[in-house]
């Protein structure tokens, strides 16, 4: 194999070309990505970097050593077709990358409403993005947050430090119900009326209400909420129309097993566009997950070049967090319909605790721990160790 290409420039496809030198892969790595910046971290776009507490340099995600990776970096270019049986990687303008091999770290966008519509309505998951939401977000401005998932929990608590008056919208009964359960979702949707912002739980968007610059955002339940700012926090979907024709299983993301390896040979799939097994849960997951963008290139680069590799066995938990009103939210495991909640210790009212989540078997499959990172740090990797 003397070239491999990597289809994305970010957190996925820059621990891919890092594992890749790191694994002695010594022939040539091309990286393709679409957005005009250096690959940079995502996580403070609703946190430090839209607080302005830190800068654009700050996020940047290479570092000197990287220089010496010896990779021919193709930015601001978009991949429009993986031609599987050509062995090349089509991009938008025409030319082909041809490739003895492709990981694919496409990621996934925010989620947008159909239509178009008036400005001052935001979805946030680019630099871009963040840039344009954080010069609108000015002390007193009414800033409404449609969806209270993490992202849009992040923006309103980051908001609510900038003295915005924030009102959160959520259609479900109770935010994070998904991840998390209706118990410790409710949890967590009381921080924010603790912390100044009002949640609008079980009704959603109607309308936006505005010509040209958005006024109002009109409610399901028939309310209508005055805003200068709207945000579209609904979710996010896996970059992966492009490959459509390449014969790759896509099914909300593409399909990989464990370690990234796709229905084709030679083409795996890392981080946020990858829809992969687990043993942990026993099934397909996609996740959209920091840690395991940062983590899962390496078994897949490993798979790749037919190297052992052993990754410490967290690894295979799946694990996020989140910051919200100085609250250090984190989560491991894998929640299912079936499980029951057991506080372990603290108050989940006073904001820091620490819950297992059980099985019908009464064995923890998951934890949630707020303001509790050393307890939750054990737990984590005890999870790790189930049979
Ligand atoms: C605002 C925000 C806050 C977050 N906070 C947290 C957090 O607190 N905790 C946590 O665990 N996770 C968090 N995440 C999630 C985390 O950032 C992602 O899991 C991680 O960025 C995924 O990395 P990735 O490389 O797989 O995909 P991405 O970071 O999405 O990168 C994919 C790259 O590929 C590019 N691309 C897509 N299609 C093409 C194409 N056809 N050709 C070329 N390039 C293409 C994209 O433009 C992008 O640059 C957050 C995400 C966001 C947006």
């Amino acid at each position: 194999m003397e070239h491999i290409t990597v289809v994305g420039a970010s957190l996925a496809g820059l621990a891919t070309v890092r594992a890749l030198r790191a694994q002695e892969f010594e022939g040539r790595i091309t990286v393709i990505g679409d957005e005009r910046h250096e690959p940079y971290d995502r996580p403070p776009l609703s946190k430090e970097y839209l607080a302005g507490t830190v800068t654009e340099e700050d996020i940047g995600l290479t570092d000197s050593d990287d220089a010496d990776l010896g990779v021919e970096w193709v930015i601001g270019q978009t991949a429009a077709s993986l031609d599987t049986a050509g062995k090349a990687v089509v991009l938008a303008d025409g030319p082909r990358v041809g490739t003895d091999a492709v990981v694919l770290a496409t990621g996934a966008r925010a989620r947008q409403l159909p239509g178009g519509f008036p400005q001052g309505v935001h979805t946030l998951r680019t630099l871009d993005d963040a840039r344009a939401l954080r010069s609108e977000l000015v002390p007193g401005a009414r800033l409404v947050v449609i969806g209270a998932g993490f992202i849009g929990a992040e923006i309103a608590s980051t908001a609510a430090g900038l003295g915005c008056e924030v009102d959160i919208v959520e259609a479900a009964d109770v935010p994070l119900q998904r991840p998390l359960g209706a118990e410790m979702g409710a949890v967590c949707g009381r921080l924010h009326a603790r912390n100044g912002a009002r949640l609008h739980a079980g009704t959603g968007l109607a309308e936006l209400v505005g010509e040209t610059r958005v006024k109002a955002v009109r409610l399901t339940d028939g309310r209508e909420l005055p805003a200068d700012v709207v945000v579209v926090g609904i979710g996010a979907q896996p970059n992966t129309e492009w490959l459509a024709g390449s014969g790759l299983e896509i099914d909300d993301g593409v399909r990989t097993d464990e370690q990234g390896r796709t229905t084709i040979p030679e083409v795996l799939a890392v981080g946020d566009c990858a829809h992969s097994y687990r043993d942990y849960t026993a099934g397909w997951l996609r996740l959209e997950h920091w840690t395991n963008a940062l983590q899962q290139p390496a078994a897949a680069v490993a798979a790749l070049l037919g190297r052992e590799h052993s990754a410490p066995a967290h690894h295979s938990v799946p694990y996020f967090w989140s910051d919200q009103y100085g609250h250090k939210i984190q989560f491991a495991g894998h929640r299912t319909a079936d499980c029951t909640v057991q506080i372990e210790e603290g108050d989940p009212d006073s904001g820091d605790f620490l819950a297992l989540y059980l099985n019908s078997e009464e064995r923890p499959v998951g934890v949630l721990a707020i303001n509790r990172a050393r307890p939750f740090g054990q737990w984590r990797r005890k999870l790790a160790k189930r049979p």
